[in-house]
Parts: C-alpha cells; structure tokens; sequence
C-alpha cells in the first residue's frame, strides 16, 4: 500500500481550505487508534516519529508498522513523515527506511538545544531539500524557535527544546524573513513560532494574544499565502484529560495548551499541519491510571490498552472534524514519489511569492 507525500496532501487541503493533524507514534496502539479514527471520519493522515519514536520502536518495525496500517486502511492515505530532524542524516535515513517527509530543524543546531543562526539554517534546510526532492519527498522546515513567551523558555522535557531563556524576537518568527528562508530553501511547508511549546506544561493560564501570538501566524500568511504553515506544541492539553490523569493517582500541575478554536483561527490563515503529541500521551496515560486504580487484581496489559486506544481514537476524531480533514480522504488519489520527483525536477512545485511580495 502506498504512502502518500506531504506535499501532495497539504496542497489538496490548502486547495480546500482545511487542516491536517499530525500525530505522533511510538506503538501500535497508536498507530490502531489514530488510524480507527481516521476510518470513522474518512481522513487521511499524518503520523509522525520523532528521533526518540525511532529509537524506541526501531525504523523497521516503524516501517512495517506504517505499512500494515496502511494495508488494513487503504482508503486513509497515510504520510510517514520524520519530527524534528537534526541534520542531514536523520532525514537521509528516514527516507532510506520508507519515511515519505522529513522536518528538517535547523532552528536549533544538531544537538536539539542551541539556537541555530539564520544562515546555518538557510544552508541545511536547502541542502536537506534538494536532496529529498531529488526522490519525491518532501521537505517541512522550521523558522523561530518554539518556546514560551511567558517564560522565554522551551519546554525542558522535551526531546528537541531550546535551553537558556530565548527573547520575543527568537520566539516569534519574522514575516520577512520567512519569505526569504522559503524563497531560498524551497521547503514544501514552514514550521512557525508563534507562542507555542512542546508538552503539557504551555500556558499557566487559557491563553490570549499576549502569550499566543496568532497575529504572527497572519502577518506571515499575508506575505506567504501560497506557503503550507505547521503549527507545533498544539496540543490542547484538555481538562478532562488532566482530570482524568489527577482521579486516579496523578499529580499534573493545573496547565492550559492551544484551545482548538484558536487552531480552527490558524486554519483559516494557512496553517495546515498540526502538531499533536502530548494530547494523545494524555489520554493513554490517563486510562492506564484508571484501569490501575479501579481494577487492582488486573494483569492483562490488553485490558489497560483497549481503554486507552478508545480515548485516543475519540481525541483524533474531534480534531479530524473540527479542523476540516473529515471527508477527504475518499478525494485523494496518490501521486507516487517518482511522480513527485519529475514535479520538483520540472520546477512545478517551486514555492511562489506572493502579488504582494513580487520586487
Ligand atoms: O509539536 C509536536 C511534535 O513535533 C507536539 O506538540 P505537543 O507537545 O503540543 O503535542
Ligand atoms: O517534538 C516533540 C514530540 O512530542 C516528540 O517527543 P519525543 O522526542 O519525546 O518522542
Ligand atoms: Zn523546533
Ligand atoms: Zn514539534
């Protein structure tokens, strides 16, 4: 069964106005989960691995796993697409080992915490696209470093976070430049920094537009609107989740993510790839918490994670529906990567400047 590409259905969902989530996977309960959902709506989907994703499950079984989710949904086109990559040969591998996109991070150097320079990102994200478009892959990149404009810091669980305190400039990427840095790395989508940060712990309060800058996010779609746009660190951190995780043993500090209408807000300005992990952790978490506390005597881990891909599956199926992608994927016929290829080799998917922007 064949993997779809990035670029193929971000461009079908900017042509029809919707979003797409990204969730991210480790196992195959995930995997199940997401995919049941997506089935259930009619969506097709994007499932993400980071490095950490590769190294716990391994890029075969990954592969596979993808593969056989893709074989017992055939109508959910599915992307394989790599979160977070840290150089050249992160992404080279993952495409080596089925992976149809790869986010190549150049906001941060290679070890995932320094902040990077503009030209050091520049030089890597182009380079890492030439060489994915030259097989059909695509390519998302990232400008602004993702971090908390309440704190100036990233999140410091997270596998892939700045250290040190960032500034407002750092944290919130500049329209102009994200012209620039698309014009010359022709990456297929662009990874913004608006306020948002990985984990659970985003928003000591339900945001507004001083800590969740969904102001940037339209500066840069007015000088870009041709320019797929990713929002990272969506995760909407549900109260039922934290509750449920707190009724039964947990201790998460009360915390606030990304209110899924300011996402829906970020649709209807470009933003067409949504990044999802933490929601996902949460609702896992929080059943395995429940099993373990109301059935003691239990031992079967299929009775904890029955309960557990139920909570996932509903989690995906709202924001299928709520970001548009419900019902598309019955109108998505795949473009193979060779196919995808010959488009970048013609210069057709080169990225386009705006009336606006043209000198
Ligand atoms: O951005 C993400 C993965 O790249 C996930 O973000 P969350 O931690 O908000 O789920
Ligand atoms: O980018 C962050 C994702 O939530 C992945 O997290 P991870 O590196 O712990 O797998
Ligand atoms: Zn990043
Ligand atoms: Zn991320």
């Amino acid at each position: 069964m064949a993997l779809i590409t990035l670029r193929q259905l971000l461009d079908h969902a900017a042509e029809n106005g919707y979003g797409v989530p990204a969730f991210n996977i480790n196992n195959m309960e995930q995997g199940l989960a997401i995919m049941r959902a997506a089935a259930a709506t009619d969506s097709p989907v994007i499932l993400q691995a980071s490095r950490g994703a590769r190294s716990y499950a391994g890029d075969i079984m990954l592969r596979h796993m993808v593969e056989a989710l893709s074989e017992m949904f055939p109508r959910n086109h599915v992307v394989l697409h790599q979160d977070h990559g840290n150089n050249d040969a992160t992404c080279l591998s993952a495409i080596r080992h089925g992976f149809t996109s790869v986010m190549m991070d150049g906001s941060l150097e290679e070890d995932m915490k320094t902040p990077a320079s503009y030209d050091y990102n520049i030089e890597i994200t182009a380079r890492v696209t030439r060489a994915a478009h030259a097989v059909g892959a695509s390519v998302e990149g990232e400008l602004g470093v993702l971090g908390s404009l309440e704190t100036g810091e990233a999140a410091a669980e997270d596998g892939s976070g700045a250290e040190g305190k960032l500034s407002h400039d750092q944290l919130l990427t500049d329209p102009d430049e994200a012209v620039d840095f698309v014009m010359r790395t022709k990456c297929d989508a662009l990874a913004i920094a608006c306020g948002t940060s990985h984990g659970a712990y985003k928003f000591t309060r339900k945001p507004d537009g001083d800590i969740l800058s969904m102001d940037t996010i339209a500066a840069i779609h007015d000088k870009l609107p041709n320019t797929h746009l990713v929002m990272h660190g969506s995760s909407s951190v549900p109260q039922y989740l934290q509750d449920l995780i707190n009724a039964n043993g947990g201790e998460m500090p009360q915390t606030y993510g990304v209110p899924v209408e300011e996402i829906e807000k970020g649709i209807r300005m470009g933003v067409r790839k949504v990044n999802i992990d933490t929601d996902c952790r949460m609702a896992m978490t929080g059943q395995f918490r429940k099993v373990a506390q109301s059935k003691p005597d239990e031992f079967d881990p299929r009775k904890f994670m029955i309960p557990a891909m139920d909570e996932i599956e509903a989690l995906c199926r709202d924001r299928f529906e709520r970001f548009g992608t419900a019902g598309r994927a019955g109108k998505i016929t795949p473009v193979s990567m060779d196919d995808m290829a010959k488009r970048y080799a013609s210069g057709a998917l080169d990225p386009q400047l705006a009336a606006n922007q043209a000198a």
